[in-house]
């Protein structure tokens, strides 16, 4: 699931819950979708920030469900919808942002790390390409060369890489999720 508050300074924050990493699952997608129109229709919201409990953002889909059907909102409008929202959207990246978790927070506007954070596309090292605008996004965000290295090779970078590469907007050593917040106030409402 994916529980949604209205922080001080009209910020909604929408917290992935699904442990041990927050991974998407069906009910993490529907989450994810419902909690984002709801910012969306909210007046008094001007900004988003997403994240994940207890200090993981998300490591992808969620593998327990792998042997089953798919069920729940598909992966990619979801990731569409976030990208579509008209008021600024940051990821506060803890812990693990890898496979879709990672193509996730592509589809925010910006994205904060921790300084101890890793993030990925592994979904080679399973046999698959990332399917969720990755091989997208992240050729724009940082060039195609160093796009195709993460996809091809699957390897998990720190932050302080993904700040170097592009990927990511700032790197805290404090709490993500508080610099997160306090980034969107000061981008809300710009264009
Ligand atoms: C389509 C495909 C899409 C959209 C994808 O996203 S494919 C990519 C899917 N994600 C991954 O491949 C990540 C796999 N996980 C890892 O690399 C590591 O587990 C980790 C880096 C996330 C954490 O590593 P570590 O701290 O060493 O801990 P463990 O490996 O022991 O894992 C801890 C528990 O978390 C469970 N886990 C990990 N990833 C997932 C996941 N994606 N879905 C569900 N559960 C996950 C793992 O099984 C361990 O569980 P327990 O054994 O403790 O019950």
């Amino acid at each position: 699931m994916a529980t949604y508050s209205r922080l001080p300074g009209s910020v909604a924050l929408i917290t992935l819950q699904n442990p041990p990493v927050n991974a998407l699952s069906a009910a993490v997608r529907q989450g994810i979708v419902d909690t984002v129109q709801r910012a969306l229709k909210d007046p008094k919201v001007t900004s988003v920030v997403i994240c994940g409990q207890n200090g993981k953002f998300c490591g992808g889909a969620d593998i327990r469900e792998f042997a089953g059907p798919m069920l729940g909102p598909p992966l990619v409008p979801m990731i569409h919808a976030i990208e579509a929202v008209d008021k600024p959207v940051a990821a506060a990246i803890e812990g693990v942002a890898l496979g879709g978790g990672l193509e996730l927070a592509l589809g925010c506007h910006y994205r904060i790390a921790h300084s101890k954070a890793l993030l990925g596309l592994p979904e080679v090292t399973l046999g698959l390409l990332p399917g969720a605008g990755g091989t997208q996004r992240l050729p724009r965000l940082i060039g195609l060369t160093a796009a195709l290295d993460l996809i091809t090779t699957g390897r998990h970078i720190s932050a302080a890489e993904a700040l170097k590469l592009g990927i990511v907007d700032q790197v805290t050593d404090s709490n993500a999720v508080d610099q997160a917040v306090e980034f969107v106030r000061s981008v809300a409402g710009r264009s």
